[in-house]
């Protein structure tokens, strides 16, 4: 399904500007949305879930006015939001099926069908009949790809699935997803740049509202090419005098000491090698350049 998002504006009543005349579109597969805390991600994914209005601009879904054919929108629909509640003592079994009947699907064989097949592809059959207070962070998202995926959705939107994971849980469930997306559209949500670069062929980047950059993660990378650089340095001085001097992108610390990468046309000084570029250097990279502008 082919989302066409055309000018979207959002000012809370508070005055805070969380979407500013936004622009994107997004075709099948698997796309990233990328951006930090606060940049607007949440907003915009409420708003295309129908969920919330914004303040002007349209969205369609495959010719679908979104904003106007809000139960239309909802039938195509899957979405696993940031903070997803469940009636803690029941099963995944039966709050499967509970949301199954609000999800319209009357005829009991086929809820039954549906709701066992789900529990297996999420690998939650064993599981199955426990309370889901009981269940790990990671058997919770599981449940939570599971539950939108209910009733055969066109589009699927999570919202920030991976935070809190640990890695194997992360793994299983960035799988998970990437088996989801051969039939489906699925938007992904995340701060987590390693998230978009496994699983997604297109991406942007938004921050405060506004797209900084779309494509493809490969694109954005061959953008940098022979473009980054890095050093290992000791202390926070050494680090802050870079900082002043040159287009430092990102400081890791790496064994107690501090990686300093570099965002230069040539060597930037002395002790300089040139690295690979990362996708995370695009994201820091673009981030930086909105807060110049
Ligand atoms: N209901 C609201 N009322 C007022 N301000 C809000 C509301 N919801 C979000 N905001 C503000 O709008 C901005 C965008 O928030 P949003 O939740 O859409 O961003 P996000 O990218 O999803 O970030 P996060 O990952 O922190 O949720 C933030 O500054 C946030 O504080």
């Amino acid at each position: 399904m082919a989302l066409t998002i055309t000018g979207l504006s959002k000012t809370y009543p508070n005055g805070v500007k969380a979407l500013k005349n936004l622009s994107l579109t997004i075709g099948n597969n698997m796309f990233g949305l990328l951006g930090p805390n606060g940049a607007g991600k949440s907003t915009l994914m409420r708003t295309v879930a129908t969920l919330q209005d914004p303040d002007s601009g349209t969205i369609s879904l495959d010719g679908i006015d979104v904003l106007k054919e809000k139960n239309a929108v909802r039938k195509l629909l899957g979405y696993l939001p940031q903070e997803f509640g469940v009636y803690p003592k029941l099963s995944a079994l039966d709050m499967l099926t509970h949301l199954a009947v609000l999800k319209g699907i009357s005829s009991s064989t086929e809820r039954r069908d549906m709701v066992d097949t789900l529990l297996r592809q999420t690998n939650l059959w064993e599981a199955r009949k426990k309370a889901l207070s009981t269940y790990s962070g990671g058997m919770k998202q599981r449940f939570g790809i599971a539950q939108a995926l209910l009733a055969n959705p066109k589009l699927i939107i999570v919202d920030e699935p991976t935070a809190g994971l640990d890695p194997a849980e992360r793994n299983r469930f960035l799988n998970l997803l990437s088996s989801i997306a051969n039939n489906v559209t699925v938007i992904l949500s995340t701060h987590i740049v390693d998230d978009v670069r496994e699983l997604c062929p297109r991406m942007a980047i938004i921050s405060n509202g506004e797209v900084l950059l779309e494509g493809s993660p490969a694109e954005s990378l061959d953008a940098l090419k022979g473009r980054m650089w890095s050093k290992v340095v000791a202390t926070d001085q050494e680090v802050l005098e870079m900082e002043q001097a040159l287009q430092v992108i990102s400081t890791h610390l790496v064994g107690g000491l501090h990686e300093v990468r570099v965002y230069a046309d040539s060597s930037p000084a002395e002790g300089f090698r040139a690295v690979e570029s990362d996708l995370e250097d695009v994201y820091f990279l673009n981030l930086a350049r909105q807060v110049k502008n």
